[in-house]
């Protein structure tokens, strides 16, 4: 097949019929209903422009010879890096960086599982995995099927991290029973963005590594399904594409990706789609040890960037939109910006410069400038949405909807009294619209929660962060400034 266009990732999704529930109902077409028919055109939006700039979207499958998605590229150069970059960034400039989940971030790290396939055959795995891992990324690139995943357990008590330990252990998705044909998993997963709206899901280890050996075996495997597997159900949120016009949501009501609970319910997953069976060990060391941490974050990193420029435009538009832009510390916030946006760059630079063959031949950026910038983005993310409130003020709430600016008797009201220093009221609102959107509405708020847990719980991630960095030769230069000091001074014998 090769790259797919939007219509055939629609047609793809409908023929599927997905179980998906939402506002407790059972959803008949993800594709005409009201809470995902616009996230699934934009989701083909995407799809669409792969053909619109296929120089830039599309590369030359090494198997089949067609036309596939670049960003399930085994990079094997630095070119290769930098051309999966501009994709990236191409894809993410269609939503603003709204989109946290565009299908390229899950493709990348098929690709790292696929050519890294050897990791699953060892301890307690099999050769049957690593051959599994090889055909899922070839079958995922040939037919650009696109995937949501799941990582973490029911947050129900997490005082203890093990789920055979749990009130009730089987809440959290386990292999219950093992046949020769397959597994049959049992329980709950948490939690697929864009689930529902996808051609399959990828249940991949959880990111928190547990010990092994343990009775918690069950609950450590990797596979991969067709959303519409027998008894698994998507049971989505609230939607916050509330069906308002997108003059009014401009965000909301385009990129809403929804997020979905997991429900296994003696759901079968054939061997030939299991990377990774009641093994603990092996999904402690998935992530890092086949890579897929470092292409994934990549992926992030280059999409991260052009939210920010994204965020950046918008607050010097509004900054001159009501003539704030002369004032120092309006300039002193923006310019915040503009120095995460440059930091940005430089880590995503500095990954690609350095890059590295790695030991599955596949060139590697420099995980230390991504895995900094991961661990600081989340943060700064919070940092610009408070600017934006800052800066926006009232303005963000004086908000009349486009069928006030429509409406023949209060029309030219509010064109007048919401006019801008360099715009007219129709042309602030919908500016103001955009930043609103961005911060303060429940999309803007999900946002902010979705970058701030992207890749795991902060905190625990700076500690891992603090324990993995060599922090030797810091201390070595500053033993041997006081050493000098000492000796000068006659002390050191
Ligand atoms: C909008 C959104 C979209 C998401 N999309 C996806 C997705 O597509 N796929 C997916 O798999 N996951 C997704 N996630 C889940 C995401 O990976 C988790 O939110 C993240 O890993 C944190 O886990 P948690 O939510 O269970 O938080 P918890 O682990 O429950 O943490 C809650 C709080 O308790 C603290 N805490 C808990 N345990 C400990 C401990 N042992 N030590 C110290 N502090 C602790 C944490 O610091 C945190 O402040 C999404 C989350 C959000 C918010």
């Amino acid at each position: 097949m090769g790259a797919r266009t939007g219509k055939e990732y629609i047609d793809g999704i409908k023929k599927r019929n997905t179980e998906v529930w939402i506002h407790g109902e059972k959803v008949e077409d993800v594709t005409t209903h009201p809470a995902f028919k616009n996230v699934v055109e934009s989701v083909a939006g995407l799809y669409d422009l792969q053909h619109e700039k296929p120089e830039k979207m599309l590369y030359t499958s090494p198997t089949s010879g067609k036309k596939v998605g670049l960003s399930f590229i085994a990079p094997k150069t630095k070119d290769d890096l930098f051309r999966r970059r501009e994709m990236h960034s191409e894809w993410a400039g269609f939503s603003g960086g709204m989109m946290g989940r565009s299908p390229d971030y899950l493709n990348t790290s098929i690709m790292a599982f696929g050519t890294a396939s050897e990791f699953f055959a060892q301890e307690g795995g099999s050769k049957q995995f690593a051959k599994n891992a090889r055909d899922y990324y070839e079958y995922a690139r040939e037919n650009d099927i696109s995937l949501t995943h799941t990582l973490i357990h029911p947050q129900v008590n997490r005082s203890t991290l093990t789920q055979s330990d749990q009130k009730d252990p089987t809440l959290s998705a386990r292999i219950t029973k093992k046949t020769p044909d397959g597994i049959i998993v049992n329980g709950c997963r948490l939690l697929a963005t864009l689930g529902g709206i996808t051609d399959e899901l990828v249940v991949f280890p959880s990111t928190i590594n547990r010990t092994p050996g343990t009775t918690d075996d069950p609950y450590a495997f990797a596979f991969a399904i067709p959303n519409n597997t027998a008894g698994l159900k998507f049971l989505s949120r609230e939607s916050f594409d509330y069906g308002k016009s997108k003059w009014d949501h401009p965000l909301g009501a385009r990129f809403d990706e929804s997020d979905a609970i997991i429900s296994f319910e003696d759901v079968f997953v054939p061997w030939e789609r299991v990377f990774v069976s009641e093994n603990t060990n092996i999904c402690n060391r998935t992530y890092a040890e086949t890579n897929a941490v470092i292409h994934m974050t990549h992926q992030v990193i280059a999409k991260n960037t052009v939210k920010t420029e994204f965020i950046l435009g918008v607050v010097v538009n509004m900054m001159e939109a009501i003539g704030i832009d002369q004032f120092m510390h309006v300039k002193e916030k923006a310019s915040e910006i503009m120095v995460i946006l440059e930091v940005m760059r430089s880590h995503l630079y500095r990954a690609e410069h350095n890059a590295k063959i790695d030991q599955y031949g596949n060139m590697t950026p420099d995980f230390e400038p991504l895995n900094a910038a991961r661990n600081w983005y989340p943060k700064m993310y919070q940092r610009m949405n408070e600017i934006i409130k800052i800066l926006g003020a009232s303005g963000l709430m004086a908000l009349p909807t486009e069928a006030d600016f429509s409406n023949t008797d209060v029309g030219t009201l509010v064109h007048r009294y919401t006019q801008g220093a360099n715009i007219n009221g129709e042309e602030k609102v919908q500016l103001f619209r955009l930043a609103w959107d961005i911060s303060i509405s429940a999309f803007g708020n999900r946002q902010a929660l979705y970058e701030y847990y992207f890749f795991g719980d902060p905190v625990r991630m700076s500690n891992a962060y603090y324990d993995q960095f060599d922090k030797q030769p810091y201390k070595n230069m500053v033993n041997d400034f006081l050493n000098r000091a000492k000796k000068e001074a006659g002390i050191l014998t």
